[in-house]
């Protein structure tokens, strides 16, 4: 075993503290990484305070993981000593139930297991990135490309593939119109993704506080949610609304801006059941639907994807001692667009190195 320094929850309402964790010995088909950078999502804030169900304390959180192999079991074929990797918001899946053999481990039928708060395979619950060191099975682990930087990688990680995977899928592209909803995190990546990807964007947020932003990430439109002028100009208008809003809407106001056989995909995680009137959905032939994430592949393929189109999110570098205030920052939404950890800050002895 080792033992390597991180930050944890004490419990649902403390601040997060300096401490130390035990890392599995390297098994043969396991990379032991030393973490370079980890990015803070809304997900691990939400994991923290039980927003999604009670969890086991001390937590460590953290599954936009980039960094650096520094050892390999002996079966290990897919990773090398010295290649930049990352790890995302799962480490393993059951391998054998119908979504995992269909490549679809994100979806596993018998629950994947999370990068953090979940069993793993020798029974102990994982902790995550906000460490400086992460043992993962080989298959779970991606290739960073050498065109993206550690510190900008590590949110593509969750932010990117989770908006990158319901806009591939929901086949964004030119000729499509495209709204996101919430520009944080992963609304800023799903606009630069959406662009990319040729389809018209429009963010829809509560103000215009962060239109030139938005403008400048890639979006062709921003509109005020706040304004109830928007859902008349907007209604019937865009094949694909993608929701990252970590709180509840009113869901039937943003369906009602969808065309025919538009979808609204949920990727905003609030803990509350949204209500919503199916005649909204009878109008248009509308969809409402979710995404988790993406595969293994899928995320090597918006890795990829990201470094072949030089779109890296736009990130804040914050030292270990700062996470309890990027955690008041991110949920006053005073996030432009993702704190990304310094793991080299990360002494564990209370202290950040200098
Ligand atoms: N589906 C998945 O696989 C998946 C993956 C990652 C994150 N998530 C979830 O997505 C959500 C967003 O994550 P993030 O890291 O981008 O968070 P974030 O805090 O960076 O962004 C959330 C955005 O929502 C806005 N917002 C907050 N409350 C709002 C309200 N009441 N009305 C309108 N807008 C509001 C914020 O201003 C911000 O722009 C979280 O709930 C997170 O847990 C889901
Ligand atoms: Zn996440």
């Amino acid at each position: 075993m080792l033992t390597v320094n991180a930050y944890a929850a004490p419990s649902a309402t403390d601040p997060l503290v300096p401490t130390t964790i035990e890392r599995r010995d390297v098994g043969p088909t396991d990379v032991l990484i030393a973490i370079r950078y980890a990015g803070i999502c809304h997900s691990d804030i939400h994991t923290v305070h039980g927003d999604w169900g009670p969890i086991t304390y001390p937590q460590v959180v953290g599954h936009e993981i980039v960094g650096e192999v520094v050892e390999i079991g002996p079966e290990v074929t897919r990773h090398k000593v010295g290649d930049r990797v990352g790890v995302g918001c799962m480490v393993n899946s059951c391998r054998e139930c119908d979504n995992c053999r269909a490549g679809m481990e994100q979806y596993c039928l018998k629950g994947n297991v999370g990068t953090y708060a979940s069993v793993d395979r020798d029974g102990t619950i994982t902790q995550g990135g906000y460490s400086t060191h992460v043992v993962v099975d080989q298959d779970f682990v991606l290739r960073v490309p050498e065109s993206i930087p550690y510190e900008k990688a590590a949110p593509l990680l969750c932010a990117g593939i989770t908006t990158y995977s319901p806009l591939a899928h929901w086949h964004a592209g030119p000729g499509k119109r495209v709204a996101v909803v919430g520009l944080g995190g992963l609304g800023h990546m799903a606009v630069k993704i959406a662009h990319a990807m040729g389809a018209e964007v429009t963010v829809l947020s509560r103000s215009l506080r962060k239109k030139d932003d938005g403008l400048a990430l890639g979006a062709d439109q921003y509109y005020a949610t706040g304004d109830p002028g928007t859902f008349e100009r907007l209604a019937n208008h865009f094949d694909l609304i993608v929701n990252t809003v970590s709180a509840p809407l009113e869901l039937d106001a943003y369906l009602g801006l969808l065309r025919l056989d538009g979808t609204m995909v949920n990727v905003g995680a609030p803990a509350e059941a949204l209500p919503l009137h199916v005649f909204t959905l009878f109008g248009n032939r509308r969809s409402f639907a979710g995404s988790g994430i993406g595969s293994i592949a899928e995320t090597q393929e918006m890795l990829d994807f990201c470094a072949e189109h030089g779109i890296a999110p736009e990130t804040e570098l914050i030292a270990a001692s700062q996470i309890n205030d990027a955690y008041a920052r991110v949920l006053a939404s005073d996030v432009r667009y993702r704190f990304v950890i310094d793991i080299a800050t990360l002494t564990g002895s209370g202290e950040d190195a200098a």
